[in-house]
């Protein structure tokens, strides 16, 4: 089947704590999924083991299915020319440039692609970082240094062959984005999965969804509450849930879904 698959299971972090327990779970081409939930609910954990990027590799043990094979199986420079991945945390100190950073995409093809000069050009005016490409990356403000990790990580994807199956896995890609900025998230997000990937992202804006996504997971307290279109009422209901809050739907003049505003307990 054409699509990520989730084994129901348990994810431990730092070797033997338990901290997220999974329904199955079946994430299709084209969709594209927001995960939301409270601080501490799960989501980092959750895309950290489906990247396989966990800094703890004994922790890394998630059992699903890309396509039809085994993911932790996977050789990794295959894996990494079909996944890209947005951290929630850059944990970069050195002062590398921009242009060098941004260029990291193409790693998993030996640093040389037949397509990087024309996607790099692209990815570049679409990122909104043709001023700071010659700039040092410690003397970036933190949403310039989003967009550059957005654009590497956008690019990473875009050179992924298009007949090949890809996934966007995003943690928290709106941190730290003024509203225009968020906007090209949104939009590339879409962009992505209309091109045939499958993408996550977990966000902590409860309207964002409905801006971008297809699909929504809401999590608390390491669970799955709801897997689900986001337009279906099930979403609000599990954000209520997740929040142990009230919400209410206004009117909204551009968005025919209203505009979701919590409610004092
Ligand atoms: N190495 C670790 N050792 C112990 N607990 C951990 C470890 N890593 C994560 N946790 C715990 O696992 C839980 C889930 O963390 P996770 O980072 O996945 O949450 P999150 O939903 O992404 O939260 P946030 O919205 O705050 O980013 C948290 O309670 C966190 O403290």
């Amino acid at each position: 089947m054409s699509a990520l698959i989730v084994s129901a299971q348990q994810l431990y972090v730092a070797r033997d704590t338990p901290v997220l327990t999974l329904p199955e779970l079946v994430f299709r081409a084209g969709e594209c999924w927001a995960i939301l939930g409270a601080n501490g609910a799960g989501k980092s954990t959750l895309l950290r083991h489906l990247s396989g990027i966990d800094p703890d590799q004994a922790a890394a043990n998630v059992c699903a299915q890309w396509h039809g094979e085994a993911l932790p199986s996977w050789n990794s420079r295959r894996w990494a020319q079909q996944r890209s991945v947005l951290p929630q945390h850059h944990h970069l100190m050195a002062a590398l440039s921009v242009a060098a950073i941004v260029r990291m995409a193409a790693y998993p093809w030996g640093g040389a692609h037949p397509r990087l000069a024309d996607c790099l050009d692209a990815i570049i005016a679409e990122w909104d970082i043709a001023a700071l490409m010659t700039r040092r990356w410690p003397t970036l403000s933190g949403g310039e240094q989003q967009r550059v990790m957005l654009a590497r990580s956008a690019l990473q994807l875009r050179l992924a062959e298009s007949d090949q199956p890809r996934l966007w896995l995003l943690d928290e890609p709106l941190a730290a984005l003024d509203w225009p900025h968020q906007q090209r998230v949104f939009h590339a997000c879409q962009d992505a999965a209309q091109q045939g990937a499958t993408v996550l992202a977990s966000v902590h804006d409860m309207n964002a969804p409905s801006a971008f996504a297809s699909h929504a997971l809401v999590m608390g307290q390491g669970r799955v509450l709801w897997a689900g279109p986001v337009h279906h009422d099930g979403y609000v209901a599990a954000l209520e849930v997740a929040f142990a809050l009230t919400l209410t739907r206004l009117s909204h003049p551009e968005h025919t879904h209203g505009w979701l505003v919590p409610l004092r307990p």
